[in-house]
């Protein structure tokens, strides 16, 4: 095996190739026997289901788990990689779905601080002389003097590329990269990454559940299903079709029942009415600037944007997890402050965005987590005391109704993948009848078997008469389930439309900062 050291040359595309990698996690057997190969310059997509064991092959490749078999060639030669260090110093660079970058520390401090190794005195003026040469490079601009946590989200993703591709990376491993960027965005750094792989200057594997940028970008695929290998392939040779069945052994397509189809929204007082919403962010400025909306039961308003406008905010007050300013949330005709017993008594429901973190207890079992909403009521409760059979049938109903793929139901809810954590919040949340649902970008991470699922429930929590609102920053999907459509621009509502006659460039008018000065009506 060569050392690390030995094995990095001078610069280009490198090429992969990962030979029978096999990973436990305790009883879980997370891959099985997995072998991929990435050619120099290849734009290659790694896919499966939800658990299917794709961020595990990245963690090994990157050093940040240790396989338990397997070997990794890099240009052929035998190398290993025992942490993230080996794998940065042989040029692999991995871009995760969250954020890496210190929030108050500039653009520019962010991209120089990464490369490690400073002196201990910077010149600046050099420093900030090659990063603008650096940045003419780039299609896209970022101002280099801003804070990073002052960026909204698609701008830190972009700045997440930015740094990968200023530390020369060889191999950018991509997870989910495009999950906060706008359509427009991600095909701007998807495009952006996809001429440098056919300039041979960089070779690329990327996580994504979206197909549209696998036909559009990748040239070759790599499927996985329950930790082993299922198939492999180029494009454009392979069509969605043969991809999704690989994945699954045979594709589900559930769809959403045509507008049409719909019942009408009944002609019932809105169920939830907010007004000059006003609420600060965690920087103490204003975040929510005087928001007007209204919900009625059997309708979803779409609420559009492009993240960091507020949405987040909106979410957290309505759930009681923020406190407002300033306004009033009224729901049923009352007012409501997001208690846990209003969220009880008015049967209010919600996923948020990043549910391990803003819905679960990671350190926390499934069944546990399953049970946060209604441990201490009946059948699971009676008279104070916990009826822990009770807890764990309904963990087990819930992991069966939606298909939650986790060792156990006594499994730390945080070693399950990002979308069975998605699974089963949505199966806490929606297992009841619910007269409110609060829900941001609730298919985020999850495979497309998994979309079609979770659309077709929330169209029938409004069918049934739930009043939903549901963030989204997929416009797609806010096109497919809302019956009206909302842009929320810096913290206020500056535009509406009825999603059936909704013009989608309008819409992006006004998500890119376009505001008009007019009433929004109900
Ligand atoms: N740290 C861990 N401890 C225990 N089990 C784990 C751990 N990490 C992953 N697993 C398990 O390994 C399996 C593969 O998970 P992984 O996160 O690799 O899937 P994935 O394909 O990336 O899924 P997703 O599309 O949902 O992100 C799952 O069964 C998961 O529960």
């Amino acid at each position: 095996m060569i050392p690390v050291e030995s094995v990095v040359p001078a610069t280009g595309a490198l090429e992969l190739n990962i030979l029978n990698m096999t990973k436990h996690f305790g009883d879980v057997k997370a891959l099985t026997d997995v072998s991929l190969n990435i050619s120099a310059g290849g734009f290659h997509a790694l896919l499966g289901e939800n658990g299917a064991g794709k961020s595990t092959l990245v963690k090994c490749l990157v050093g940040f788990y240790t396989a338990d078999q397997g070997t990794v060639l890099v240009d052929n030669r035998e190398v290993c990689i025992a942490n993230p260090k080996d794998a940065s110093q042989l040029g692999i660079g991995m871009v995760y779905q969250h954020f890496t970058l210190v929030p108050s520390m500039t653009v520019a401090e962010n991209l120089v601080v990464a490369r490690g190794a400073l002196p201990a005195f910077i010149n600046w003026q050099e420093e900030r002389a090659r990063l603008s040469d650096f940045m003419a490079t780039l299609p896209f601009k970022i101002a280099l003097d801003k804070p990073a946590g002052a960026l909204a989200a698609g701008e830190k993703q972009k700045v997440e590329i930015i740094k990968q591709l200023y530390l020369q990376r060889r191999l950018l491993i991509l997870d989910e990269p495009t999950s906060v960027l706008t359509p427009d965005e991600a095909d701007e750094v998807l495009g952006l990454i996809g001429d440098m792989t056919r300039q041979k200057l960089l070779s690329v594997l990327i996580i994504t559940h979206k197909f549209r940028e696998v036909t559009a970008y990748a040239d070759a695929v790599t499927v996985l299903r329950r930790g082993c290998y299922a198939g492999s392939g180029t494009l454009p040779e392979l069509t969605t079709e043969n991809m999704a069945e690989m994945m699954v052994g045979s594709p589900i397509a559930q769809d959403v029942a045509p507008r049409e189809q719909r019942p009408a929204i009944p002609d019932l007082p809105a169920r939830l009415v907010v007004e000059q919403l006003l609420a600060q962010g965690d920087n103490g400025l204003p975040v929510l600037r005087g928001v007007d909306l209204q919900v009625r039961p059997g309708e979803i308003l779409g609420i559009a944007g492009v993240s960091g406008n507020g949405q987040k905010a909106l979410v957290e007050v309505l759930t009681g997890q923020r406190m407002k300013l300033g306004g009033t949330v009224m729901v049923n005709g009352v007012p409501f402050n997001g208690t846990r017993q209003e969220l009880a008594r008015h049967k209010v429901y919600s996923l948020p965005e990043e549910p391990l973190r803003n819905a679960c207890v990671g350190g926390l079992s499934v069944v546990h987590n399953m049970s946060l909403r209604n441990f201490d009521q009946p059948p699971l409760a009676h008279w104070g005391w916990i009826n822990q059979r009770a807890m764990r049938n309904q963990a087990k109903r819930y992991v069966e109704t939606f298909n939650v793929k986790t060792p156990g139901i006594d499994a730390k809810i945080q070693t399950l993948s990002g979308g069975n954590v998605q699974r089963a919040v949505l199966a806490r949340e929606l297992s009841h009848p619910v007269d409110l649902l609060i829900v941001a970008n609730p298919v985020f991470g999850l495979d497309f078997n998994a979309v079609a699922e979770t659309h077709a429930r929330l169209m029938a929590a409004r069918n049934a008469g739930t009043a939903v609102l549901l963030v989204s920053e997929d416009l797609d999907e806010l096109l497919e389930l809302a019956d009206r459509i909302v842009v929320m621009s810096e913290g206020l509502i500056v535009f509406e439309t009825s999603a059936e006659t909704a013009d989608v460039r309008e819409l992006g008018h006004y998500m890119a900062g376009g505001h008009v000065e007019t009433e929004v009506t109900q």
